[in-house]
């Protein structure tokens, strides 16, 4: 069974996307798989609970679906950093309590386990008046499974990529890859840019993954439009 965190260099660098490719690709290659999202901020309400558009397509292309709250323990209804959408809830989160509510969907046994994070690395869970800063690396850190970094292209995010990658290997995890994922339809010197950011990664043996176009408009549940963002990846190792 492989486990994998993604993460992105920022929020909308396309790590849903991303993921939910991932997850299609694994599928296809006859994998079982699971896809989970810890903590969703920007929910709507249906059927009295809060849900949210990243767990649902990560929901749709797991093998097994299961109740809601287990691809989602955390959903909060603002569209906003987690730490304050949770403070509007009036609740505080924590590493020790996501991994305490995380635990069935930890517990799922598929042979490819995907979890998503949240915006990027360092993103906040709590803003620390009950103790020290928290934030979604510390969660992932005691997860401790390898990690995709998403990078979404546009002006900037060669800063972001290497800050991450750099976090990434301070915090000692495994990179087992990377993804150039085109979110701008016409960025200039795109190419240059990823063919900085390749000879960087590669320097720092951390495999690319694929080089994801821009897909104007892509509907993530259409599996033929998927299919071409699946096309562009490979499936990461294991460690
Ligand atoms: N290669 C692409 N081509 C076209 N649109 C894209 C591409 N990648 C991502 N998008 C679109 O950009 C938006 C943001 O992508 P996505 O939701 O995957 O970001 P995210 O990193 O998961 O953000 P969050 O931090 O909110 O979880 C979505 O509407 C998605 O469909
Ligand atoms: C609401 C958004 N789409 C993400 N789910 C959360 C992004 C949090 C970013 C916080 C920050 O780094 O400033
Ligand atoms: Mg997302």
């Amino acid at each position: 069974m492989a486990r994998f965190f993604v993460t992105g260099t920022d929020t909308d660098a396309g790590k849903t996307l991303i993921s939910a490719a991932l997850l299609f690709k694994a599928r296809q290659q006859g994998l079982s798989t699971f896809g989970l999202k810890p903590v969703a901020a920007g929910c709507e309400r249906h059927q009295g609970q809060w849900c949210n558009d990243d767990a649902k397509l990560l929901r749709y292309y797991s093998s097994q679906q299961h109740a809601y709250h287990v691809h989602n323990p955390i959903a909060l209804p603002a569209a906003i950093a987690p730490h304050i959408a949770a403070a509007q809830q009036q609740q505080t989160l924590s590493v020790s309590q996501l991994l305490s509510v995380c635990q069935p969907s930890l517990a799922v046994e598929a042979d490819f386990h995907l979890t998503e994070g949240a915006g990027g690395w360092l993103v906040p869970l709590n803003d620390g008046t009950q103790g020290t800063i928290e934030t979604l690396a510390d969660f992932a850190i005691r997860l401790d499974v390898p990690v995709v970094l998403v990078v979404g292209l546009k002006l900037g995010a060669i800063n972001h990529a290497l800050l991450t990658a750099q976090m990434l290997m301070a915090h000692q995890r495994s990179v087992v890859g990377w993804v150039a994922n085109a979110i701008q339809p016409d960025m200039q010197v795109q190419t240059e840019n990823i063919q900085f950011l390749r000879r960087w990664f590669a320097q720092n043996n951390i495999p690319c993954l694929g080089e994801v176009p821009h897909c104007a408009g892509i509907d993530a549940y259409d599996e033929q439009q998927l299919a071409k963002v699946a096309e562009a990846l490979s499936l990461p190792a294991d460690r």
